[in-house]
């Protein structure tokens, strides 16, 4: 069985603990937690889903910081990064120590553009870039509530990584699997994370700066689901632009149609999350990095760029 690390205990970290507890012994799994660390290291992590089920409790092997996983002597397989994305080099830095000629990173998280400072710190090792559709908070410290959809895709960076990196990708569309998610193995994972980011650039500032979950947006004027497609369509163009033609107008259609069936009150994206709770918000993950790549490729996106500045400024706002 694979050795696994997980860097960062909250949402996504959860649900990576409990999909990869199926295949490998509990103990086997190094989860590295901050703010939790008490909490889990005690109790372990609870999932209350209502696809898996309720109060199911995993206890991994639970360290502070990478520094005290490097400290295990360990050699991971896997490091699953399931911090919130950055693309800053200290940030990268700091796991060079638990990071094995052969160790595969596997980055769980939402954005465009967050692989490439990855790969350039670690060139050789294989970079597989998971999209997520598993919307999960954590309602008190080491416990959290998933609903709805747990389906992942993956696949290399860059697409057309070495046979070797494609063998991991397959081992672990394989290991999450057995954990109870749907997994597809992608040939070109950058299309999916375009698919992603249309509704990452739009629905998550739209619900922070409003303080709505998604359907209780929807339903708070006449033109709210026309507003959010408008934004779609500047990042669908950008999309395009950038060489990923596969954005088109049906693609659009498919992820409002995913958005706004949800019933009411809908869902609270990450960014409305941390923004509830003054936390440091994704901006240049989900939203900066599409309006360089439109502003690179001459795009206008007034509507996406209003949505930026707004939402950069609320991010300082926390700092000061
Ligand atoms: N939640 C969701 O529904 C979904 C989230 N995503 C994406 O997944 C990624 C992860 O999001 P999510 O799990 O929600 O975020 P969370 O904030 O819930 O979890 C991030 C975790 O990383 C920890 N962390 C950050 N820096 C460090 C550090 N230096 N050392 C140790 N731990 C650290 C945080 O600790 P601390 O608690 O101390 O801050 C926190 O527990 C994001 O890119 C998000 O956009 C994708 C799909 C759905
Ligand atoms: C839950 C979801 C899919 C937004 O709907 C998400 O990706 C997020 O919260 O960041």
């Amino acid at each position: 069985m694979p050795s696994v690390l997980i860097y960062g205990g909250g949402c996504i970290g959860a649900v990576a603990t409990f999909l990869t507890s199926s295949a490998i012994p509990p103990q086997d799994i190094v989860l590295v937690c901050r703010s939790n660390f008490d909490v889990v290291s005690k109790d372990g992590i609870t999932i209350n889903s209502t696809l898996w089920g309720s109060g199911l409790v995993v206890k991994p092997t639970v360290v502070r910081s990478i520094h005290d996983a490097s400290k295990l002597g360990k050699q991971f397989d896997y490091v699953f990064i399931t911090t919130k994305a950055t693309t800053k080099k200290e940030d990268i830095q700091a796991m060079v120590s638990i990071i094995a000629p052969h160790t595969s990173l596997v980055l769980m998280q939402n954005g465009i553009a967050i692989e490439q400072p990855f790969h350039e710190m670690f060139p050789t090792n294989p970079i597989l870039s998971v999209v997520l559709y598993t919307p999960v908070a954590q309602t008190s410290p080491g416990v959290f509530s998933h609903a709805l959809s747990a389906r992942l895709l993956l696949g290399t960076y860059p697409a057309s990584a070495p046979e070797g990196h494609k063998t991991s990708a397959e081992k672990l569309k394989d290991l999450l699997q057995t954990g109870g998610a749907s997994v597809t193995h992608e040939a070109d994972i950058q299309v999916s994370r375009w698919k992603k980011i249309l509704i990452n650039a739009s629905e998550n500032p739209i619900c922070a700066l409003c303080r709505l979950p998604d359907a209780t947006f929807f339903q708070s004027a006449p033109g709210a689901i026309q507003f959010m497609r408008d934004v779609m369509e500047e990042i669908a163009r950008t999309a395009r632009a950038s060489g990923c033609t596969e954005i088109d107008d049906d693609v659009i259609q498919q992820q409002l149609d995913f958005l706004t069936i949800r019933e009411l009150p809908g869902v609270v994206p990450s960014m409305m999350a941390d923004a509830l709770s003054g936390r440091e918000m994704e901006v240049d993950a989900l939203i900066g990095n599409v309006v360089d790549i439109a502003a690179e490729n001459g795009v206008e996106t007034p509507r996406l760029s209003t949505l930026y500045y707004l939402i950069r400024g609320l991010n300082c706002s926390f700092r000061t």
